[in-house]
């Protein structure tokens, strides 16, 4: 009998010992779950110095416009910031002819790195819908092929770019979209593009040229072209594969440039780089609000720089083309810069 209500209390002990511990744990479990909550809502991030920055690169512009580089902004921050505004960004891509072969990379690498989190909408133009790979895009994104008409010249090409976009954006983008980026195709991903670069008018600085004096810059130099910009002017050289903003600027960005270069065919001149060349002018009386740095649109993968600490987004050289009359595309203008100007 002793043995047995001995047995009996031991047990007891037991279950109350086991009911504590039970107990002990749900408590822990609730607390995690508050804390997370609490660390969620509270975002946590480091404090902004307004003494300690890049030193190595200009941050702004003399018109007080944001570079961004890496380390001048910080993405939880900027990300939460965004977040709750429900956006949506039209991207849009060329790709004709043999430039098709790009599509896969540039969707995928987007995928993995591109306004992750933020709800995309890619507009691809090509003259082969049946050859746009099957990659898989992810919730809240989409993918809309649309088929343009073949063209010979890479020229007319890229510049019949401005005036697809401009009709794009009048036609369908208002209900559809908050921002637009406008992209080259022969690119991929390698690094985080988020909200950072969001803004009103936003352009790119070009990855030849951002350390080069701005006469040197190969701005078209001939006054007989719209996009003239006189040796003495100008404040950055813009890259023509990314620009983008609010689809009202955009919107106005090609819609000026389309209307410059049908003057310039009228006058039967073609400026040295194009829809770039007219992008550089439009830049230089219409200033960005935002600028991006060269990590935003790089040469190479292989490449480097000091003061690129990431790659972000680059060309795509592949060993298949021949590049015949766009042999050294950057060092081409420069030289026909010399040998116009003496
Ligand atoms: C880094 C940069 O700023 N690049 C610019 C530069 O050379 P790029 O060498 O980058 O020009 P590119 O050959 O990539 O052509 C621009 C874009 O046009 C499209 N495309 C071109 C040819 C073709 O056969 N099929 C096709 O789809 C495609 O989307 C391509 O990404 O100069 C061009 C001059 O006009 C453009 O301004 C480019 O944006
Ligand atoms: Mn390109």
């Amino acid at each position: 009998m002793m043995i047995l209500q001995f047995i009996d209390g031991n047990k007891k002990n037991w279950e109350t010992h086991v009911l504590n511990v039970y107990r002990l744990f749900e408590q822990i479990k609730c607390l995690l779950f508050f804390l997370l909550i609490h660390l969620y809502y509270r975002m946590l991030y480091n404090q902004p110095s307004a003494l300690v920055g890049r030193t190595d690169v200009a941050s702004v512009t003399s018109w007080s416009a944001p570079i961004i580089w890496e380390g001048t902004f910080d993405s939880t921050l900027i990300d939460s910031i965004y977040k709750q505004q429900n956006l949506t960004i039209a991207t849009t891509v060329f790709a004709l002819g043999k430039y098709t072969r790009f599509v896969k990379d540039f969707l995928e690498s987007a995928e993995q790195h591109y306004f992750v989190g933020f709800r995309v909408h890619y507009y691809l133009f090509t003259d082969q819908p049946e050859s746009v790979p099957d990659v898989k895009i992810g919730e809240n994104r989409s993918l809309t092929v649309r088929k343009v008409q073949s063209l010979n010249r890479w020229q007319d090409i890229s510049m019949g770019r401005m005036e697809k976009l401009e009709k794009l954006i009048e036609n369908e983008l208002a209900s559809e979209a908050d921002y637009i980026f406008c992209l080259d195709i022969d690119t991929k991903f390698y690094g985080h593009w988020g909200v950072e670069s969001l803004g009103r008018l936003v352009g790119v600085i070009h990855p030849w040229l951002f350390d080069t004096p701005r006469n040197r810059f190969t701005y078209e130099r001939r006054p007989k072209s719209q996009a003239f910009i006189p040796a003495g002017e100008g404040d950055y050289y813009y890259a023509g594969a990314a620009f983008g903003g609010s689809l009202e600027d955009v919107h106005h960005l090609t819609k000026t440039c389309r209307e410059q270069l049908s003057i310039d065919a009228a006058n039967s001149i073609e400026a040295v780089w194009q829809e770039e060349s007219h992008l550089n002018k439009y830049f230089l009386l219409n200033k960005p609000s935002k600028l991006l740095s060269p990590e935003y649109m790089w040469r190479d993968i292989h490449e480097s720089a000091a003061q690129i600490k990431i790659i972000r987004f680059t060309n795509q050289m592949l060993p298949v083309f021949s590049y015949t009359d766009m042999v050294c595309p950057h060092r081409l203008p420069i030289r026909h810069y010399e040998s116009v100007n003496g």
